[in-house]
C-alpha cells in the first residue's frame, strides 16, 4: 500500500469520479462493475448524497480505495412522528486497504459532522453485526420473513372485512404508491422517509432493483377510490409437470388500515398457480397470522437486526420521542468516541399525558448519581422500543440494578415493534 492517503468529496454528477469511486464498493460488495447506464441514474439519485473517498496512489496511479456515502433522511420516533437522521451508507474499503482504519478514518469524521450539523440521530442498515457497535450503534429495530401455505389460508370470520378495490398498475406510476407509504412510514417507529428521487428511481427501474420482470404492483383503494394500500411482487414458476407451484415474493407492501391489509393478503393468496407466497423484512409483529383460522398457514422466520441507530444528540435523542410510561431515572451514556456523553435526568410525568397517550418528556443534563450508566450504542438500540432493558440488563450491557432496568423497560416501551421496511 502506498502512504499517499487522502480524503476527496466526490461530486455523484461528475461519471469520472463516480466510476472511480464505485471500484472498492465493486470489490467490497462482491458486485458487478456499474454500467454506464447504472452510473447515470446513480448520479440523478445520488445528487444530495455526501459520497466521501479515500484515495492512494498504487504503481504510481490515484485510485480510490474506500468510500462512504451519507443523505439527510428522516427516521419515525415512537410517538412523535418522523426526526432528521443522518443516513450511512456504502462503507466499503477495497480488500487490498482492509483493516487499516479507513472506515474508522470516514466514519468518525461523517459522525463528528452530522452532530455539529444538528442530528440527534444516525442510521444504517449493517452488512455484518460486529463492525457497528465500536462507532456507538445499536442494533433498533428487527425483520423477519413469512412462508405462507396459500392452501391453508382462510381468514376468520372475525377479521375485517376486505372492502374496497383492487387493481393492477404500471409500476412506474408511483405517485399513489409513495403517497401510501408516507402515511405508514409517519405511524410505526423505524419508518424511513422514501423521497421523490427514491420513488422515481423505483419506477423507472420497476424491472430492476425493486421488481424483476416478473413483477408487478398492485394498488387498494378504499371505497371512496383513495389508494390505501399497495403489494409489489415478484413471480417464480417452479411447476412441475402440469402441477403448478408458482411461488409470490412479496418485495414491498404497505396498508394504512386494516380492511387494505385483509385485502391485499387475500388477493396475494388466492392467485391461481401461485401456492406459495414469501415476504422478507416484514415486522416481527405482522399481524397475518392473527386474522387467519391457521395461523401456521405462515411460517415465520429468521428474525434479524436491520436499522442500527446511533444517537449523537444524548438529550435530543430522548426528547424527541414520546413515552408511554411514567418514572424518572439518571441515565449516565459513555460514548466510545467521545461526540455524545452525557448524563441526564429522563422525567416523564403521569400528569403530562396526551390524549393518545403518549407523553413528551422533560431530558435535563445533571451531576446526579446515575441509577443507569451505559454505553451509547445500548441507549440507542433502546429508544426505539425494539430492545429490551431487561434482557441487556441481563446480558451485562447495562450498569444498574434490576429494578432500574426494569424501570428503563417500561419507560421506553412502545406498543408496536419498530420496523424498517427500506434499506438504504
Ligand atoms: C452501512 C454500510 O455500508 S454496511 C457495509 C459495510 N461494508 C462491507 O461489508 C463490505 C466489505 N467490507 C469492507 O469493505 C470493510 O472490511 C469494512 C468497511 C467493513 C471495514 O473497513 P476497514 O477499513 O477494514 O475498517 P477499520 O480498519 O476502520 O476497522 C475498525 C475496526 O473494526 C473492525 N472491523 C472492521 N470490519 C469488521 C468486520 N467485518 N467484522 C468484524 N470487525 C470488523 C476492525 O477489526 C477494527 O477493529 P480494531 O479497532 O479493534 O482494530
Amino acid at each position: 500500500m502506498g502512504t499517499q492517503l487522502r480524503v476527496t468529496q466526490v461530486d455523484p454528477r461528475d461519471r469520472d469520479a463516480l466510476r472511480a469511486w464505485y471500484v472498492p464498493s465493486r470489490a467490497a460488495f462482491l458486485e458487478a462493475a456499474p454500467t454506464e447506464e447504472d452510473l447515470r441514474e446513480r448520479g440523478r439519485e445520488l445528487a444530495d448524497h455526501r459520497l466521501s473517498a479515500v484515495h492512494d496512489t498504487v504503481a504510481g496511479e490515484d485510485r480510490v480505495v474506500a468510500t462512504l456515502r451519507t443523505f439527510d433522511s428522516e427516521l419515525t420516533v415512537p410517538g412523535s412522528g418522523p426526526v432528521s437522521v443522518d443516513a450511512v451508507s456504502t462503507a466499503t474499503v477495497l480488500p487490498t486497504h482492509r483493516r487499516r482504519g479507513l472506515l474508522t478514518r470516514l466514519l468518525t469524521a461523517d459522525l463528528d459532522r452530522a452532530r455539529h450539523a444538528g442530528h440527534a440521530f444516525a442510521a444504517l442498515v449493517a452488512a455484518e453485526a460486529p463492525i457497528y457497535g465500536r462507532f456507538g450503534f445499536g442494533a433498533a429495530t428487527r425483520a423477519t420473513s413469512l412462508v405462507v401455505d396459500n392452501s391453508r389460508v382462510r381468514f376468520r370470520p372475525d377479521a375485517p372485512a376486505a372492502t374496497g378495490s383492487l387493481e393492477f398498475v404500471p409500476a412506474g406510476r408511483t405517485a399513489e404508491l409513495a403517497a401510501v407509504h408516507d402515511r405508514t412510514r409517519r405511524h410505526r417507529p423505524g419508518g424511513l422517509l422514501r423521497d421523490e428521487v427514491w420513488w422515481e428511481a423505483a419506477g423507472r427501474r420497476g424491472e430492476g432493483r425493486w421488481l424483476g420482470p416478473r413483477g408487478h404492483v398492485v394498488l387498494h383503494r378504499d371505497e371512496h377510490g383513495v389508494a390505501d394500500g399497495y403489494v409489489a411482487y415478484d413471480v417464480t414458476d417452479d411447476a412441475v409437470g402440469r402441477v403448478p407451484g408458482g411461488t409470490a415474493h412479496v418485495r414491498d407492501l404497505a396498508a394504512t388500515g386494516p380492511a387494505a391489509y385483509r385485502s391485499l393478503w387475500e388477493f396475494l393468496t388466492s392467485i391461481d398457480l401461485v401456492r406459495t407466497t414469501r415476504a422478507g423484512n416484514r415486522p416481527v409483529d405482522e399481524l397475518l397470522p392473527h386474522l387467519l383460522q391457521d395461523p401456521r398457514a405462515v411460517q415465520t422466520g429468521p428474525v434479524d437486526d436491520l436499522l442500527w441507530l446511533r444517537a449523537l444528540d444524548v438529550p435530543g435523542a430522548l426528547a424527541a420521542r414520546r413515552y408511554l410510561g411514567c418514572g424518572t431515572l439518571v441515565l449516565k451514556v459513555v460514548d466510545p468516541l467521545g461526540l455524545a456523553d452525557a448524563t441526564v435526568r429522563l422525567h416523564v410525568a403521569a400528569q403530562r399525558c396526551g390524549a393518545d397517550g403518549w407523553v413528551c418528556a422533560e431530558v435535563t443534563t445533571t451531576d446526579a448519581e446515575p441509577d443507569v450508566v451505559l454505553p451509547v450504542g445500548e441507549l440507542s438500540s433502546l429508544l426505539l422500543g425494539g430492545t429490551s432493558a431487561v434482557a441487556l440488563h441481563a446480558a451485562g450491557r447495562l450498569d444498574c440494578t434490576a429494578s432500574a432496568a426494569f424501570a428503563l423497560a417500561t419507560l421506553v416501551v412502545t406498543p408496536e415493534q419498530p420496523w424498517c421496511p427500506t434499506w438504504f
